[in-house]
Formats: C-alpha cells, structure tokens, sequence
C-alpha cells in the first residue's frame, strides 16, 4: 500500500523554494512545452469553474512531464476583490503524484509557489525582452505578486530606481515599507511608468491600468492580472504596438481578455525563444502576457518535494 502523502506547509515551502533553483528549471519546461510534442509534457488548457455567488473561479490545472516523470495538479480559487476587501485573491493547493501508483505523495501549500514561480517566469520574460540598458523598474499593484516580482527582479538584475503605483496610496506606501531595498511611491499609473524600461503589471484589475502612449519605445512589460477572456490591465493601443510574447499560446487565445479583446497577434512563446525558434526583440516595445501553467507548478513542487526529502 502507498505511504500516505506529507503535508508542506506555506512556511516550509517558502524556505525550500528558492529562484536560483527556480529559474533554470522553469527555463528548460517552457522550452520543452514550445516543442509542442505530448511524448515530453501534457498540459491541457486550465478548467475554470465559476464562482459566480464570490466573484471568483476555481482553476484546475494539471501537467505531466513525461521523462522527469512529475505529475502534478494545481487546485486554485482565484476572486476579483472589492477595494478595501481583506479577503485573499489567490488561494492554492499543489498536489504530486506518483506517476506510475497513482497516489499522491505530497500536499503543499500552493500560495507561495504561485507567487514565485509566476514572478521567475516573468523575470525570464525580461532577462530576454528588455531593453539591454535597464535601469528603471515600475511595479502597478502592490499585493503578493507585488512582492515575489520585486524580490526576483532585485534579484536578478541591477535596477537603478524602483517605483510602484497602486490604487490604494496608503497600500502602495506600505509595500514600499515592507522591502528590503529603496522604493518610491508614485500616485498615477502615468507619472509611475514614465521613462520606465520595465514595467510589471500584478493587479487585479478588469480594465486596462496601463495605457500605451505611457509606455516609452522600447519598454518591456510583463502583464499578469487579467487572467479572464473578459478582463483587461493594457489597452488596446499597447497590445497593438508592442511584440506580444506569451507562456502559452493556447491559453493566451482562451482566456487574455488584453488578447482576445485586443485582437492583437501572438508573436511567440516565451520557450520558442529559449529554444531559438522566434527571436527576442529587445528593441522593439514588448508584451509578456502571463496566464500561469500547470507545468510551472509541476516543477516548483517536485523541488520543493526534493529539497523536503533532503531534510527529513
Ligand atoms: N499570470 C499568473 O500566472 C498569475 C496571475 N495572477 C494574477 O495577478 C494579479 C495579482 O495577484 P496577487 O498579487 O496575488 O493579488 P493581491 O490581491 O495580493 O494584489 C492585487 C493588487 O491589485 C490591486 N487591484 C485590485 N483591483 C484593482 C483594480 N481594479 N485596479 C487597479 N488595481 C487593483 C490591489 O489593490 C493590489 O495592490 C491578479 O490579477 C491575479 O489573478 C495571480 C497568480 C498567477
Ligand atoms: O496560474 C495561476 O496559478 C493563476 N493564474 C491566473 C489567476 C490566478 C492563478
């Protein structure tokens, strides 16, 4: 009989999953993905149920990875929130699999893993977009993904300025409070992004925040609220003007409202330019429209599944 699964805590997750480990992992399942081939990973479009009644939906998004043998499911509540509301946007559940038995091995906490693999993929998307001299970050929202997408891109490149915007000055001012580096406070979108080279937008906006005659030539965005067919954070003059890059083209078609309703066309995905198959236009104004994948899930889990064994 199956041993039954280990429980990892949020706070246990947050201590093993670490970018340095992160980043190369995600880098060689993303250029798997853009293979296209079901012999190296299968990944169906996430299924979405509607929460109608809360204002929300209940996100199921499976993957497996077939010669590392990972099996996983993400089980994610995701909400749009009221100004002012102290209820959570994301909750997460990350359950892997013995591929072969078909038990579940570990239960893990899927807040922490949403928020950090969701801004690594996102710190790829500009390790390969932006421009090569980048020395003004702006971050438009100031909540989890807020966090994880400043810790990384502090990380991992050298920004001269930091500046986030939020709808809420006074959440904005105590974000800037709460991270390790200087960040400025800025009280429009506008003023925020001016002279920007990489702008990250992680509202939970269903209208566009970000308009394109902000945006300086050149810019790199990395766009990751409006996860719905019918929810915007750019406008339809960015979308159009910059090179869109996606994780998914399959996913960006059935669920980026800044897409669909757009109408602007997927250039490529962000593992075709791993794999050297459509180049990166770091000149140009780019778009990376992030919608989340089960396979970054898949691989975040089954490191932090390692890292868990090694300590126990
Ligand atoms: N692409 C991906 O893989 C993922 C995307 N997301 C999305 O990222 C976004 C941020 O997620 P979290 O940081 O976890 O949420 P959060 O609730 O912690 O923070 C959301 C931020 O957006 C602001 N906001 C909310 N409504 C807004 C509006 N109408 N206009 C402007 N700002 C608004 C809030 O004030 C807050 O600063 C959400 O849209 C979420 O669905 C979340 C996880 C993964
Ligand atoms: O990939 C994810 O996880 C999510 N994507 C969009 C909405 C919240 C969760």
């Amino acid at each position: 009989m199956a041993e039954p699964p280990v429980l990892i805590r949020q706070d246990e997750v947050e201590g093993l999953l670490h970018y340095k480990d992160l980043i190369p992992r995600l880098e060689v399942a993303l250029g798997k993905f853009s293979k296209l081939d079901s012999a190296e990973v299968i990944q169906p479009v996430r299924t979405t149920v509607p929460l109608q009644k809360y204002n929300g939906f209940l996100g199921l998004m499976p993957a497996y990875l077939v010669h590392e043998d990972i099996l996983c499911t993400k089980l994610v509540c995701f909400y749009k929130r009221e100004s002012g509301s102290t209820l959570p946007s994301t909750q997460a559940t990350v359950l892997l699999f013995d591929p072969e038995y078909g038990n579940v091995k570990a239960v893990m906490d899927g807040e922490v893993i949403t928020a950090k693999r969701t801004a690594a993929v996102s710190a790829i998307s500009a390790k390969l977009l932006m421009p090569a001299k980048s020395e003004v970050l702006t971050i438009l929202g100031a909540g989890h993904q807020a966090l994880s997408h400043y810790n990384v891109f502090t990380e991992t490149f050298s920004f001269k300025e930091v500046r986030v915007w939020s709808r809420r000055k006074e959440t904005a001012e105590r974000f800037a409070q709460s991270t390790q580096g200087h960040v400025t406070v800025w009280e429009s979108v506008e003023e925020a992004v001016n002279g920007a080279d990489v702008i990250v937008t992680v509202t939970g906006a269903s209208e566009p925040v970000l308009f394109g005659q902000w945006v300086k030539p050149g810019a790199h965005v990395a766009a990751v609220g409006a996860c719905r067919p019918d929810w915007r954070e750019l406008d339809d003059v960015l979308m159009r003007q910059a090179k869109v890059y996606v994780d998914s083209r399959e996913g960006a078609v059935a669920e980026s409202g800044d897409i669909i309703l757009s109408g602007a066309k997927v250039f490529a995905e962000l593992g075709e330019v791993l794999n050297g198959t459509r180049p990166a236009l770091r000149e140009k104004t780019t778009v990376f429209k992030s919608l989340g994948m089960g396979i970054q899930d898949a691989v975040s889990a089954k490191l932090v599944f390692e890292q868990w064994k090694n300590k126990h």
